[in-house]
């Protein structure tokens, strides 16, 4: 199968519990929750999204015609950086209804450590090692399970509390950055204080001005 791929570039994870640690990311075209045109934005089920994930005119994005095709391009990303810390992300857009086990197994023999980021509509294929599932009020959560779940707050009709029962590891707050990011942050700390189990999240690539 191809791959519809906007854009990919190393940057390090701003968000989430791997923040900080140095990643090849991979950002596929394509949403099933929004076209990513902004006429259409009022419209959307995700509403919120702070990224254009539409066409494969990005840094390094394109049509990639096979797994080992993309994999070579992830693979050069990395570059000449020790070979035992490679990282991927994949988002997008969704990158489910892109990301296939073929894709993963290629880069699992190139000893890729692989993070997938999705709104959790879809199920995570095989062989991914972490699993971050972000849901979106409006939309079905069928991946159900994971590493973190880092819920965008506040959403209308979504409480934190209804994920609780989920099976992730840890639970994230990461607060909606729109015209109001200030009072999101400032109701996301509140409600972490009063309830410990959700950790805070902060886009913290957005703060130092990288990508
Ligand atoms: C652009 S999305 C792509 C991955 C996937 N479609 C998803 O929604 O999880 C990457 C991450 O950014 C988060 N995000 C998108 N727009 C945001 C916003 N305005 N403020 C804070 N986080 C946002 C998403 O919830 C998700 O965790
Ligand atoms: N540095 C950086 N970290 C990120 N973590 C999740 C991101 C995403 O858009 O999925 C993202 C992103 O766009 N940039
Ligand atoms: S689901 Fe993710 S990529 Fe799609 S519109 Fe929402 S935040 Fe953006
Ligand atoms: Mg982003």
């Amino acid at each position: 199968m191809s791959y519809a791929v906007k854009e990919i570039f190393l940057t390090l994870q701003g968000e989430g519990g791997q923040i900080g640690r140095t990643a090849v990311f991979c950002r596929f075209a394509g949403c099933n929750l929004w076209s990513g045109q902004e006429a259409d934005r009022a419209s959307a089920v995700c509403q919120f999204c702070d990224t254009d994930f539409v066409g494969m005119d990005g840094v390094g994005g394109g049509r990639f015609t096979d797994a080992q095709m993309l994999a070579n391009a992830i693979e050069q990303c990395w570059g000449q950086r020790d070979p035992k810390q490679r990282f991927i992300v994949f988002t997008g857009g969704e990158p489910l209804l892109q990301l296939d086990e073929h894709l993963i197994q290629v880069l699992k023999q190139k000893r890729f450590y692989i993070a997938v980021e999705t709104n959790g509509t879809l199920p995570v294929p095989e062989g991914v090692d972490w699993i971050c599932v972000s849901p979106k009020a409006g939309a079905d959560l069928v991946q159900k399970h994971g590493d973190e779940l880092k819920l965008i707050y506040p959403q209308e009709g979504l409480e934190p509390q209804d994920f609780i029962e989920f099976a992730f590891t840890t639970f994230r707050l990461q607060p909606k950055d729109d015209l109001n990011k200030k009072e999101h942050l400032q109701k996301a700390i509140e409600f972490c204080q009063n309830h410990p189990v959700w950790h805070l999240s902060l886009q913290t690539h957005k703060l130092i001005g990288i990508p």
